[in-house]
């Protein structure tokens, strides 16, 4: 492939030290008309580490990811390759298998954390839901456990909070109870798909930097999504960069920025460092 064009694979520096927990190869996905939407992407994340996935939308970065939950949209199919979770191959579970996978091993956070929460039932129900039904807690234990995980969250008042509905929380609160229900039963990865894209940017920053916290503390793998370079390079070990449902370039994101190589990465970056949100925060407290 030409130097500009082709995809710039930085090699096995994509994964840091430790074993890998998620292996996917040479990755396929079709949509019903046979048109590849996602094609041959590959890429390993260590157990613990930190993926950053950046792209324009419709790039494939969302259908990558889904299929590593089993959640592909309806008609849209692996075709191809393979997707490994701790040596177990992804696309052979059955539906009643993915059970003990998504959600406990595997967990997810999304854009508009609001859809993903019952309006009519309060937010401390709906994780004490989890933690009883799934994670086999007494009610009390549950309450207590719920409460514990909203404060280590970042939330005040937590006893107020559980009570509340998700009408009356704020979009950070809300994207905070979905995190303590992606995270409560433990799960060794967490995938955050356009998690912060429809907060304000201090919210977006602070959400970003406890999804770094909650990585380090419960030592699991994270894989941050976004069309924004600014907030997958905020904290994540390393990036894919993807454009049309290939990855044109892979490598540490330290690297990545450093040396961008193809010229999509390149323009990102440019643009980037004109409006980066490290750049913004520091404006903004230059300017107090
Ligand atoms: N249900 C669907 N039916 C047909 N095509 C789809 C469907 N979902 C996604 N696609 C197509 O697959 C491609 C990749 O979509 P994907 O959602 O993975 O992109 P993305 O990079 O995550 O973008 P976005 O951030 O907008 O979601 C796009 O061309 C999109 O139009």
């Amino acid at each position: 492939m030409s130097a500009d064009t082709g995809t710039h694979d930085r090699g096995p520096a994509a994964v840091t030290a430790g074993e890998a927990l998620v292996q996917v190869d040479a990755l396929r996905i079709e949509a019903p008309d046979g048109r590849e939407l996602v094609s041959g992407v590959s890429f390993e994340l260590a157990r613990g580490g930190s993926l950053g996935i950046v792209g324009e939308s419709g790039s494939g970065k969302t259908l990558t990811t889904r299929s590593l939950l089993g959640l592909l949209p309806h008609g849209i199919s692996v075709t191809g390759g393979s997707v490994v979770f701790d040596g177990m191959d992804l696309r052979a579970l059955r539906r009643t298998q993915w059970e003990q996978v998504r959600g406990s091993r595997i967990g997810a956070v999304f854009q508009d954390p609001a859809s993903y929460l019952n309006p009519s039932i309060a937010v401390g129900k709906q994780l004490t839901e989890v933690l009883r039904v799934r994670g086999g807690l007494s009610r009390s234990a549950a309450r207590e456990r719920a409460a514990e995980l909203l404060g280590s969250l970042g939330l005040h008042q937590v006893d107020l909070v559980l009570t509340q509905y998700p009408h009356e929380l704020s979009g950070g609160m809300l994207q905070r109870v979905l995190l303590a229900i992606a995270i409560c039963l433990g799960p060794e990865l967490l995938i955050a798909d356009e998690a912060t894209t429809a907060l304000d940017v201090t919210v977006q920053a602070d959400v970003l930097d406890l999804f770094e916290t909650v990585r380090v503390r419960e030592g699991l793998a994270l894989v941050l999504v976004s069309h924004d370079l600014a907030v997958v390079s905020r904290s994540t070990e390393n990036l894919l960069v993807m454009r049309d449902g290939v990855v044109v370039e892979a490598g540490p994101t330290a690297q990545v920025l450093a040396d961008p190589r193809h010229p999509y990465t390149r323009l990102l970056v440019e643009h980037h460092d004109a409006y980066s949100l490290a750049g913004y925060l520091e404006k903004e407290t230059a300017d107090v």
